[in-house]
């Protein structure tokens, strides 16, 4: 536990680390404020116990008389107000550091959620087509939120409460040993016994909840995102049961554990109690009855026990909490780590050239003059022996449509993914004009090309958003937005709904068909004006007559744009400048159309002509 402790505290940045500082200094400070006001109380008490004291010997009585007031009642009213307002400034102070103890609390955690996931989205293509975006979402959520309020809070609760509790105890000790020494050795070794039974069980509870919150956001992601055939499949009823399974186990191992963080306070305030009364018998035997001596000792008593008792308990429960919790921070250990070390490498090699310009997109793009290679490119995706792709070489020339056909699973996404920079060759390389695609800037790069995917994002926004996508609502360029939806052939579809361009779409484009979020998709692609448009099965859900619209328009850029097609349908790559037939991830033949329909039995009979 502690050597997490010690890794979350490496994670935190100097000016954090400052802040802890500051905070620290603070708590000091409360804890000698609630110090005073404990002792304040002592004095005020004795002259109550005894009031013929102030006409005696003794600091009380040396202030009474320096004060001038000549009634003992109305010094003991004085005193009164006097303790009173150290009360006050002891519990205004508390409040004030409570208040920075919390914010601190919260800013770390929510500064931790956001390096995580701004270290998710810089992550290769890879990195997402392997791993789960509901585990994601988890982490970034739920283990964060658990790392900021169990662990990261409770951290800064219990520093504060040990040393307020710490120094009390010293004070009480120095006050009077025997009473003092007596009354923390019970306590402590009673939480210490309690905390010792319990630590494992809390432990094996924080790892269960991990693993179960997993499956639940699997379940809902799973229940959701695959609602329609869940409800037309009648499979409804299967992620009902899954969550509500795996919720149950949540609510016992989430009980438990709470009950095992509580369980002490009942057991504490029957030993405070029985304490109280050995107390007053232990004084009444000591001063013999005398009200005077009796009163201010169990007065400090009793507060000192009204502040350090709840603190003992904070702290069993802190622990607690951070033992329970721990789980959660060695769930997203490996990747906050990993962000840490990422974002280091980003200061020390920064991954995008920026030269300073107005036109960020017109001044962040290549033209190409000459065209792109993929040349001899061998990938093989992790833990797969076959190669998805097995000595590709094509050329792209500049301002030229091209084709890429082959059957189901022989390569042309994976090509495409090449050629986009998603994913990284194992061998060979793709040149942009004879440059080798790592050593293209990758932010002109990224305004090159536009790229319509086979299945598109819609987010839960307007069409307008969807088209500009990404960018934020108030930067969207609203004639690039027209002018993009025109050639994608959305303009009826606009005129025709009450809102136009800012009609929402509904979350993943629910409310839109097949075609009309491809033609979507194909605006945002050309958005930007891109000058090289790769379209992956871009028009597949289109009907005949809006897919050749949509390919006129696409061909219509042939000489200014370069354009790469993949289609199943032949008619849709039939006016392309070259057409690259691939089989199990290599090129086995390449032309114009009606070249390979004469001469490729392949092509012949995918294009039915066989
Ligand atoms: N994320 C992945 N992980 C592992 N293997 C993959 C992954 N994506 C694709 N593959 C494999 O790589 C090979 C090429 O797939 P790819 O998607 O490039 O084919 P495709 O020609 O685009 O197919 P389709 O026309 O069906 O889209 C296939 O054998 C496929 O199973």
């Amino acid at each position: 536990m502690l050597g997490s402790l010690r890794i979350l505290y490496s994670l935190l940045t100097r000016e954090q680390r400052n802040k802890l500082l500051r905070l620290q200094i603070l708590i000091v400070i409360m804890s000698i404020a609630q110090i005073l006001s404990v002792l304040s109380i002592g004095p005020f008490m004795a002259i109550v116990g005894d009031i013929e004291r102030l006409k005696g010997q003794g600091v009380l009585a040396d202030i009474y008389h320096a004060s001038g007031i000549s009634n003992p009642l109305d010094f003991l009213f004085w005193l009164g107000v006097v303790v009173l307002a150290i009360l006050v400034s002891a519990a205004l102070i508390s409040i004030y550091t409570t208040w920075r103890m919390c914010m601190y609390g919260a800013k770390i955690g929510v500064d931790i959620s956001s390096r995580l996931f701004d270290y998710y989205m810089r992550q290769p293509w890879l990195f997402h087509v392997q791993g789960s975006s509901s585990t994601l979402t988890k982490h970034i959520s739920q283990e964060c939120q658990r790392v900021s309020l169990g662990i990261i809070k409770p951290v800064i609760d219990v520093n504060a409460k040990l040393l307020m509790s710490s120094m009390m105890a010293l004070t009480l000790v120095i006050y009077n040993p025997g009473v003092a020494l007596f009354g923390l050795l019970i306590f402590s070794s009673s939480y210490f016994l309690l905390y010792v039974t319990v630590r494992r069980k809390l432990t094996n509870n924080g790892r269960s909840i991990s693993r179960i919150q997993t499956l639940r956001y699997k379940t809902m992601s799973d229940g959701f995102g695959g609602i329609k055939d869940a409800l037309v499949l009648g499979r409804g009823h299967s992620f009902i049961e899954r969550f509500r399974q795996t919720s149950d186990d949540f609510a016992r191992v989430n009980g438990i554990t709470q009950l095992l963080t509580q369980l002490p306070r009942y057991a504490m305030e029957l030993i405070a109690f029985g304490s109280i009364i050995f107390l007053v018998l232990y004084l009444l035997s000591v001063h013999e009855g005398d009200l005077g001596k009796m009163l201010p000792i169990m007065s400090v008593y009793a507060l000192a026990g009204f502040k350090i008792l709840p603190a003992f308990q904070q702290i069993y429960q802190g622990v607690s909490s951070i033992r329970s919790n721990i789980a959660a921070f060695e769930v997203i250990h490996d990747d906050l780590m990993a962000s840490r070390e990422s974002s280091g490498n980003d200061q020390q090699q920064p991954e995008e050239t920026h030269v300073p310009c107005h036109d960020d997109v017109a001044c962040h793009r290549l033209t190409l003059n000459i065209g792109i290679r993929l040349s001899n490119i061998v990938f093989h995706y992790p833990g797969k022996d076959e190669p998805a792709l097995n000595g590709l070489s094509l050329d792209i020339p500049a301002n030229k449509v091209i084709g890429l056909v082959g059957a189901s699973g022989s390569g042309k996404s994976t090509a495409v993914d090449i050629l986009l920079g998603l994913i990284y060759p194992d061998n060979g390389q793709v040149l942009v004009d004879g440059v080798p695609l790592p050593e293209v800037d990758k932010r002109a790069w990224r305004y090159t090309i536009g790229y319509v995917s086979q299945s598109i994002f819609l987010s839960d926004a307007s069409i307008a958003e969807n088209i500009a996508f990404g960018i934020a609502p108030e930067a969207i360029d609203e004639s690039r937005v027209k002018k993009a939806a025109g050639l994608a052939y959305l303009d009826e579809l606009i005129a025709s709904l009450p809102q136009g361009l800012a009609t929402p779409v509904g979350e993943r484009g629910i409310q839109l068909s097949g075609g009309q979020r491809q033609r979507i998709g194909i605006a945002r692609a050309l958005y930007f004006d891109a000058s090289i448009l790769v379209l992956d099965e871009a028009t597949s859900a289109l009907d005949g007559i809006t897919e050749k619209q949509v390919m006129n328009a696409i061909h219509a850029f042939s000489g200014s744009k370069t354009i790469v097609l993949i289609a199943h349908r032949l008619a849709t790559v039939s006016q392309c400048d070259c057409i690259y037939l691939l089989s199990d991830g290599r090129v086995i033949d390449q032309g114009r159309y009606d070249e390979l329909a004469e001469r490729n039995d392949t092509f012949k009979r995918m294009a039915k002509l066989v």
